[in-house]
């Protein structure tokens, strides 16, 4: 296996009038070739801005202020947060693409679904505008819309919500890219549409041997898809390890709260608000771990005083919390 994308340290910051977000403050993860992240955690708490700091999809007020982000081209790795914008420009679509949970995100409105999904393999092959229809329509047959030769010159609005998504996920994959970004794909959809979404998507993974980067505040979509979860709080990654660990021995308190909070099969999830108290405004993070005013084991005069620093507790298992040390002198 090797690393496709390895973010080091990376801090994203909004510079607002009401003061600085620190909305990613030194996140790090990596994303192995063909496989699927998790990035799970509650709203607010950085997952959207990572993502969107990997291809520099940022307001004007966002800025990556240190870190690196490091993509493995053609067995080079280089730091897309040196990439200038026509740089990043090429990668965008054709190495790495983005999936949102509100489609009309993605598309413009005024014009075919067929021209916007043409237009990123124009750009990135050269190829004609008949071959490029050719492969939107097959590509829209694959994922599942029916009559595409047809569909091909409709409009978004002409789509339902689900076939909308679903040529999201076509025009994301036109250009064959090696990483997906899905930003809570399917958070929108109802459930029988949500499953069928997942299932198409873990289909098409296999096909295109591309990586995913499932962005969800779902834990049971986090069970279906990843292999590997990172869960953050407040811009930072409190745990990371392999699902099935992540779920059968959770260490961080925050992860078990999360887990808890698995909705019931079938039922949609809008939003976690399961656990107790607010994500704290990132504009005035709390002294010391920043999960501790939210905490059941919160230790003071530690927890309230010092940052945690991250500890292995096993293999690809790591956890920021003073309960299994995670002082930054190493004592425990
Ligand atoms: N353009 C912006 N200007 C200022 N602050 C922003 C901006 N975009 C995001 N933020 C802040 O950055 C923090 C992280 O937001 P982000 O969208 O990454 O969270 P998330 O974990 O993806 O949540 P959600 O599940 O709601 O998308 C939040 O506090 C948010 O208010």
């Amino acid at each position: 296996m090797s690393t496709l994308l390895q973010i080091k340290n990376l801090r994203t910051y909004f510079f607002t009038d009401e003061g600085v977000v620190k909305a990613v403050d030194g996140v790090s993860f990596e994303i192995e070739e063909g496989r699927t992240l998790g990035v799970v955690g509650e709203s607010g708490c950085g997952k959207s801005v990572t993502a969107r700091s990997i291809i520099k999809l940022l307001s004007t007020a966002g800025r990556i202020v240190s870190g690196e982000i490091l993509y493995n081209m053609d067995g080079q790795m280089v730091d897309l947060v040196k990439f200038s914008k026509e740089e990043i420009r090429k990668v965008r679509g054709r190495h790495i693409a983005m999936i949102f949970q509100e489609p009309m995100a993605a598309f413009s409105p005024v014009y075919t679904i067929g021209d916007q999904i043409t237009e990123g393999m124009i750009y990135h092959f050269g190829i004609t505008k008949q071959e490029a229809r050719e492969r939107a329509v097959e590509l829209l047959r694959r994922v599942g819309i029916p009559k595409p030769e047809k569909m091909i010159d409709s409009y978004p609005f002409e789509y339902s919500g689900g076939m909308r998504q679903r040529a999201m996920i076509a025009m994301a994959l036109s250009c064959n890219p090696r990483l997906l970004i899905a930003d809570e794909p399917t958070t929108a959809l109802d459930v029988t549409i949500q499953a069928q979404v997942l299932d198409l998507l873990k289909d098409l993974q296999q096909e295109y041997k591309m990586a995913i980067m499932m962005i969800t505040h779902n834990m049971g979509v986090v069970a279906e898809m990843a292999d590997h979860v990172v869960v953050m709080y407040l811009g930072r990654v409190v745990e990371s390890a392999p699902v099935e660990e992540l779920f059968y021995n959770p260490k961080h308190p925050y992860t078990s709260l999360l887990l808890r909070s698995i909705p019931v099969v079938g039922k949609r999830v809008e939003r976690l608000e399961v656990i107790e108290g607010d994500v704290p405004d990132p504009r005035n993070m709390p002294k010391g771990c920043r999960f501790h005013p939210r905490c059941p084991y919160m230790m003071k005069g530690i927890c309230d005083e010092r940052e945690p620093v991250e500890v292995e507790v096993g293999p690809e298992h790591r956890v920021s919390c003073f309960l299994y040390g995670g002082e930054k002198d190493g004592a425990s």
